[in-house]
């Protein structure tokens, strides 16, 4: 049984606990959350997990596996330290590689470890056959990141828009992964996740759209070179508790979890 340090209990954590309750492989053991949420999550916790551990930092012991699914700060904070324990992590929120040396602080922390730190697909598909191309050479990379409007609340697509009026799609960014992932921490997650697999966080084309006739998370990614090209488009179902998150991001943390533990993975 592998005992699971979850770190941030909102949309997509507090479901992850609901999937992995019963899981005969995996347990989670302890949910890391900021000091100023810890009380409300202990309340969460006593509906949905009894009995598990509410924390500001992932346990020194006791843990095979830590999740990320908090935001970019919580990379720093918390997997950083665990990989340096010794602890594999595996990280959700992949936007937050766009920092300056994020990326290589995360590999000379697992190496110092001797572990490994693993950045999920997330919300987006086909990030095997994207990594696979790349080995033959990408020409080109363009990812389309396509919401409704209230999915872009709180983001510097408000400065600009009156997102509440909006009658028609307005593209609210568009220019390289690593900046869409910086300026949209809690959106773009797909963006950097695409440009690590392929082009890489510069040369990733990229455009977000508010568009108010759709109800769904819409991720466009073209892809073309030696291998081909392929064309793949998502139509994501929202998270009720966060209209930012598609469910599908719970699903592959899910997935990554039991891969883990299983041993057959697929
Ligand atoms: N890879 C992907 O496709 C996607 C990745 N994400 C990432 O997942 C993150 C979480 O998404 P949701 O659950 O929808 O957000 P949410 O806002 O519902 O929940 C975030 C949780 O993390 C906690 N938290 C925040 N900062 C923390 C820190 N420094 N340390 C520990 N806990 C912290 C909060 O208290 C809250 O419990 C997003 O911010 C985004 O970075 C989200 C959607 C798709
Ligand atoms: O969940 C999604 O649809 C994608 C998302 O928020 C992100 O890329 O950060």
């Amino acid at each position: 049984m592998l005992r699971v340090a979850l770190i941030g209990c909102g949309a997509i954590g507090s479901s992850v606990i609901e999937l992995l309750k019963g899981d005969a492989s995996l347990a989670v053991v302890a949910v890391v959350v900021p000091d100023e949420g810890l009380a409300a999550a202990q309340v969460l916790l006593q509906k949905l997990a009894p009995g598990v551990q509410v924390a500001s930092a992932v346990p020194a012991s006791g843990i095979d596996l830590v999740v990320e699914t908090a935001g970019h700060a919580a990379i720093e904070e918390h997997v950083l330290p665990a990989l340096r324990r010794g602890t594999p992590c595996v990280v959700a929120s992949v936007g937050a590689l766009s920092a300056q040396g994020l990326a290589e602080k995360l590999e000379i922390a697992a190496i110092t470890g001797g572990t490994q730190v693993q950045l999920i697909a997330g919300a987006i598909g086909a990030i095997d056959a994207l990594a696979a191309a790349r080995i033959g050479g990408l020409d080109s990379v363009r990812y389309t990141g396509r919401k409704p409007p209230q999915a872009w609340k709180g983001t510097p697509a408000d400065k600009g828009h009156d997102l509440d009026a909006l009658r028609g799609e307005v593209v609210i960014f568009e220019g390289s992964a690593r900046e869409a992932a910086a300026l949209y921490p809690k959106n773009a997650n797909v963006a950097a996740t695409v440009s690590l697999a392929g082009l890489g966080l510069d040369r990733t084309q990229v455009r977000l759209i508010a568009d108010p006739a759709i109800d769904e998370n819409v991720h466009t990614v073209e892809a073309e070179g030696a291998f081909g090209r392929f064309e793949l488009s998502m139509r994501n179902k929202p998270l009720a508790a966060n209209p930012k998150t598609s469910a599908l991001t719970v699903y592959s943390a899910v997935r990554a979890l039991r891969n883990r533990a299983a041993a057959l993975a697929i």
